[in-house]
């Protein structure tokens, strides 16, 4: 699939659903990602954390490497790693189709975003809540997805940060209308829909997925509520 492929695909008119595995069960990853995918995700979002851009570790482009051929489904990587350049070669080995970095560990992002584009990787910029818009302003053009964090980066299973609904709003004005808007952070069914009417149209989500017993009902009752709103407010 090529970049404008992907991003079409992933910035339709119903909202994405990327589950965040950093939430998964990692001693069954092979049914995770079955029972994902049969609960109708076409995402899954890898959280890379290298405790030292955030304060907790989980896991790398080896492990993303070897789970790749078990499903087609699209692979968003969030790296919230220092040092981005050094390692985005082995995230595109890895065979991820988006990978996001964030704009505080870089000091100038273009060549990354250049070299994810030559690469035939979407590329993102993510923006953590106490980072002003303007850090990411001159990069958006260049930018497939910007990945809004609505919780501190690090961990899952936050409360979703309520200002982060006037960034959206705002991101929202200062981007193209093909650029994709992920919201980041304590999105579940109490939270989406007001991300959504502010115009995010990417939902990462965590704990509102693995907390529950099915799956599927999460999924769907999540994409409805988005969906919702996005019709309404359109
Ligand atoms: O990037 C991150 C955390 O740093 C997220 O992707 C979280 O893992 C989402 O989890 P919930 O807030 O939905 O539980
Ligand atoms: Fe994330």
């Amino acid at each position: 699939m090529t970049n404008s492929e992907l991003k079409h695909k992933l910035n339709s008119n119903s909202p994405v659903i990327a589950p965040s595995m950093l939430k998964c069960d990692f001693g069954n990853l092979h049914r995770e990602i079955e029972l994902l995918q049969a609960a109708g995700a076409h995402v899954l979002h890898w959280d890379v954390m290298d405790g030292h851009f955030v304060p907790n570790l989980s896991y790398g482009a080896l492990l993303i490497e070897r789970v790749r051929p078990l499903t087609s489904m699209v692979f968003d990587a969030h790296l919230m790693i220092s040092h981005p350049e050094k390692y985005i070669d082995d995230y595109i080995k890895a065979g991820c189709d988006s990978i996001t970095v964030h704009i505080e560990a870089v000091s100038d992002p273009t060549e990354i975003l250049k070299h994810l584009n030559q690469s035939g990787v979407l590329p993102g910029l993510a923006i953590s809540p106490k980072t002003p818009l303007k850090a990411v302003e001159p990069y958006l053009d260049q930018c497939g997805t910007v990945l809004l964090m609505s919780v501190e980066p690090g961990f899952g299973g936050q409360s979703f940060i309520e200002s982060s609904i006037q960034k959206i709003k705002q991101l929202k004005s200062m981007i193209s209308s093909d650029t994709i808007l992920s919201i980041d952070g304590g999105i579940a069914l109490d939270t989406i829909a007001e991300t959504a009417g502010a115009g995010a149209n990417y939902f990462v989500v965590g704990s509102a997925i693995f907390d529950q017993a099915d799956y599927s009902t999460a999924v769907s009752e999540l994409a409805a509520k988005a969906g919702s709103q996005t019709a309404s407010s359109t």
